[in-house]
């Protein structure tokens, strides 16, 4: 059976709102027959070791305090979550069992494990009894029937065999962190103990997979908290993982990922806390690009020790609950202790362990092969440039392929030094995944263009092609598409498409940095850009329905990009490559305020109006425009003014404007009754847009004056003014001097009040479109170095 295991820790479960939260997960995520490896709820294990200090030293009021902390959590997650009977029966149940831990402790009877265990207990019992309120079958399990240990050593093959009790009709919430020993005594499994238990348990099922999911989103090159800039990988090896862990980087320890050894159970890192966001999948080796990571050591003492006895430093950090590095330098082995728990190996090592350093702090490096050495260098010197005074810096080969560099040192440094030691030594290691949708008139051109605009965005970064999408059809080679020959692979190689499978794509992709490159017209692909952000892809657009979407979804929108650090650039959705977002933005920059937005935004329609003499039909022309590559897909997008109003609200949200399509009034170039049916149907009724034109090029003529296709914002009013509609200038306006086809965007600022800015040229077409395209590219790289 392919059963999968999922672990939550404390942080996931720590109220009924996330127990609900996690419950959901379980529902949408989990098969019958799974298991969900449970911690203690929130701080209940630190609650439970106070309460055992308390106990310690006799302290009987200490007790009793706490047992009514502990109570008061429990009661309040119980009260919550159950209703009815359910409630009642666990409140009991929790009563009985708090009134004998109380009764231990007076009578001097408390045994520490045992104490420790209710917290995984209560964990598992509730959420299973909650899954079960929900109307799904559940059972919790306690791991001490599952987990033997005999001389601190798993029984592997009566351990197998007590997991066949795990049901295959149900989900089967196991506790973690506990198993017992060959006297049925409680044993707990040490720190991050339940992340253990829960890969334990899929070696001894033979799952599929192990999903832990956690409070972060995955495995980052630093700790997302300190630095902004982390980068989330999406594909880790083991080996690398490993090597994180025993140098006491918290996400993974190093003891969960023994059970995986020699098996094919895949290990995923996810946020329980957003559940829809990209992950972390750690790999077999050869299976994920070698990554490059940071870690830091906090208040570490460095011993020198004698004879290393083999599995002693497995058995030190199972004396201390705490990841242990060793290594050799000059023939001489060290430790590096956390300061807190020094005494009790240098106790236990009695006599053949020597104190060499204290409160140390460090950076550990983990990178490719050959570079460890260069990059422990680069560390130590900017580290020194900050005065930060260095006693030990080496680099170490660790299992063949992997590397690492340890620099340690006597000061603490903060966030702003890893930050600045994050950009020097990772961010040369980055690597840039290209997706472009849309392959029409502006996408093919894009792509054409982009063989010899490679070549510069590689000085910057390495960029790849990996992904091709059109509406029916994708390519993803995650190596890279060769350009040169793009349209031979998609013929032999392209698949069927669906949002999910393109999200799939995403998801494998194994870069530090990918970009969805948006050139299609379509909506529903525009809804897809929250996916992608949860994917981690930063976004281009061409399209403008996402830029012109409901407020609400627009806000939720860029609130997730931030979040995520990712970007969002737009140029071309408003005057195709004309520079006008990056002028007003520029404007603002440098404080000025613009008052008036206003001219001809449509290329299509600039291009309609300046042509149209009267000599041809309108509609002629019209279609003309269309195999020009100017007009949307269907051109009434451009001759309804919607075009026109999206890249206007698009602009006013650029000058901080809390706008809808709705405020902006419309007025289309055609008659409203032709907006409706099909396209063909449109060109059936195609007399009605010629007569109406013609009535409107008339009367212009007749006052002397030109038909352009007007968007003006007015911010100096009491009110402001945002409209679009079909307007006859003077001929010695800015508006009427255009050349077919270009847009004109005229802008009053406190700057320019008088003598305004204009900025002229054309407005559509697959060339200049494409190049703007590029311009996004090369800015979003840019932005990725530094
Ligand atoms: N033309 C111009 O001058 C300018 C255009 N733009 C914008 O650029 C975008 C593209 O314009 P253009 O190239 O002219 O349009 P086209 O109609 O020529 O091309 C659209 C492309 O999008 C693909 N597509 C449509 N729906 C989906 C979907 N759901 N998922 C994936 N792909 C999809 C189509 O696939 P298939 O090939 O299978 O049909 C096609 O390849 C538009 O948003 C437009 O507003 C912006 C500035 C200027
Ligand atoms: N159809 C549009 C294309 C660019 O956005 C136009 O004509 O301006």
């Amino acid at each position: 059976m392919n059963t999968a295991v999922h672990k939550f820790g404390g942080s996931s479960l720590s109220s009924a709102a996330r127990y609900h939260a996690v419950a959901n997960i379980i529902i949408s995520h989990c098969q019958a027959g799974d298991s969900v490896v449970v911690s203690a709820a929130g701080k209940t294990t630190n609650t439970l070791v106070k309460l055992w200090l308390c106990y310690q030293q006799n302290d009987s009021q200490g007790t009793l305090d706490v047992i009514k902390l502990l109570k008061n959590h429990q009661v309040e997650l119980i009260s919550e979550l159950l209703i009815d009977e359910l409630q009642e029966t666990a409140l009991q149940k929790l009563n009985d069992e708090l009134e004998l831990i109380a009764t231990l402790a007076q009578q001097q009877e408390l045994v520490e494990a045992q104490l420790l265990a209710h917290g995984e207990v209560w964990s598992a019992r509730l959420l299973a009894q909650y899954l079960t309120q929900l109307e799904h079958k559940a059972n919790a399990f306690d791991a001490r029937d599952l987990l033997l240990l005999s001389g601190g050593q798993l029984q592997h093959e009566k351990n197998q065999k007590s997991c066949q009790v795990l049901n295959s009709e149900q989900f089967n919430v196991v506790t973690g962190f506990i198993a017992k020993n060959e006297s049925g005594e409680t044993v707990t499994l040490g720190r991050n103990g339940s992340d253990y238990s829960a890969t334990l348990i899929a070696r001894y099922c033979n799952a599929q997979s192990v999903t832990i999911w956690t409070d972060t989103q995955g495995v980052y090159s630093t700790d997302p908290r300190k630095v902004k800039q982390a980068i989330k990988y999406a594909k880790v090896c083991r080996e690398q993982a490993n090597l994180l862990a025993r140098l006491g980087n918290p996400v993974l320890h190093a003891k969960t990922l023994t059970p995986l050894k020699d098996t094919n159970i895949k290990l995923v890192v996810r946020s329980s806390f957003d559940s829809h966001s990209a992950c972390t999948e750690i790999v077999k080796k050869g299976n994920a690009k070698q990554k490059h990571f940071l870690t830091t050591l906090d208040n570490h003492d460095l011993v020198k020790i004698e004879q290393l006895i083999e599995g002693e430093v497995g058995e030190l950090s199972q004396l201390i609950q705490h990841t242990l590095h060793h290594f050799e330098l000059d023939s001489e082995t060290y430790l590096l202790i956390p300061a807190a728990y020094t005494h009790i190996v240098i106790n236990h090592l009695s006599g053949r362990a020597n104190l060499v350093e204290s409160n140390l702090f460090g950076l550990g490096i983990v990178c490719p092969n050959d570079i460890a050495h260069q990059l422990t260098q680069q560390a130590a010197k900017i580290l020194q440039k900050y005065n930060i005074n260095i006693r030990f810096a080496f680099s170490q080969k660790d299992m063949p392929g992997n590397e690492y560099g340890l620099v340690l040192c006597e000061q603490a440094f903060d966030t702003d030094l890893l930050t600045i030691l994050h950009e020097e030594l990772i961010s040369d290691s980055q690597e840039l995944a290209v997706v472009v949708a849309g392959l029409g008139n502006v996408g093919a051109t894009f792509i054409t263009q982009l063989e010899k605009q490679l070549v510069r965005l590689n000085y910057l970064l390495p960029v790849k092609l990996v992904g091709l999408v059109r509406s029916e059809n994708m390519l993803f080679c995650s190596d890279g598409i060769k350009i040169h020959n793009w349209l031979e692979q998609w013929q032999t190689s392209a698949i069927a498409y669906d949002n999910k499978s393109l999200i799939a794509a995403l998801e494998q992709l194994d870069y530090e940095h990918k970009v969805v490159i948006d050139i299609t017209a379509s909506e529903d692909f525009s809804l897809l850009y929250p996916d992608f952000a949860a994917q981690d892809c930063h976004l281009i657009s061409a399209n403008k329905y996402a830029g012109t979407a409901h407020t609400t979804w627009y806000n939720a929108l860029k609130e997730k990009l931030y979040e995520r650090n990712l970007k969002w650039r737009y140029n071309t959705s408003v005057g195709a490559g004309l520079p006008i977002n990056f002028a007003l933005n520029d404007l603002q920059y440098s404080g000025d305020k613009i008052e008036r937005l206003l001219g001809v935004f449509s290329g299509t329609l600039s291009w309609l109006c300046c042509e149209y003499d009267g000599s041809v039909p309108f509609s002629e022309l019209l279609l003309k425009a269309k195999d020009m590559g100017y007009t949307e897909p269907d051109p009434r997008e451009d001759l309804s003014g919607r075009d026109v109003q999206r890249k206007l609200l698009i602009l006013a949200r650029e000058l901080g404007l809390t706008l809808d399509l709705d405020d902006i009034s419309l007025t289309p170039m055609m008659p409203a009754d032709l907006a409706q049916g099909d396209w063909l149907s449109f060109l059936e009724k195609r007399d009605k847009l010629d007569a109406f034109m013609s009535d409107k090029l008339i009367q212009a003529k007749k006052e002397d004056l030109v038909l352009r296709y007007v968007a003006e914002l007015n911010l100096q009013q009491d009110k402001l003014v945002a409209k679009v509609a079909l307007s006859a200038v003077k001929k010695d306006e800015p508006l009427a001097g255009l050349k077919a086809g270009d847009n004109i965007f005229v802008i009053n600022s406190l700057w320019y009040q008088d003598n305004a800015l204009v900025i002229q040229g054309p407005g559509a077409g697959q060339e200049v479109t494409a190049a703007g395209i590029h311009s996004d590219l090369y800015w979003l790289t840019h932005s990725l170095i530094k």
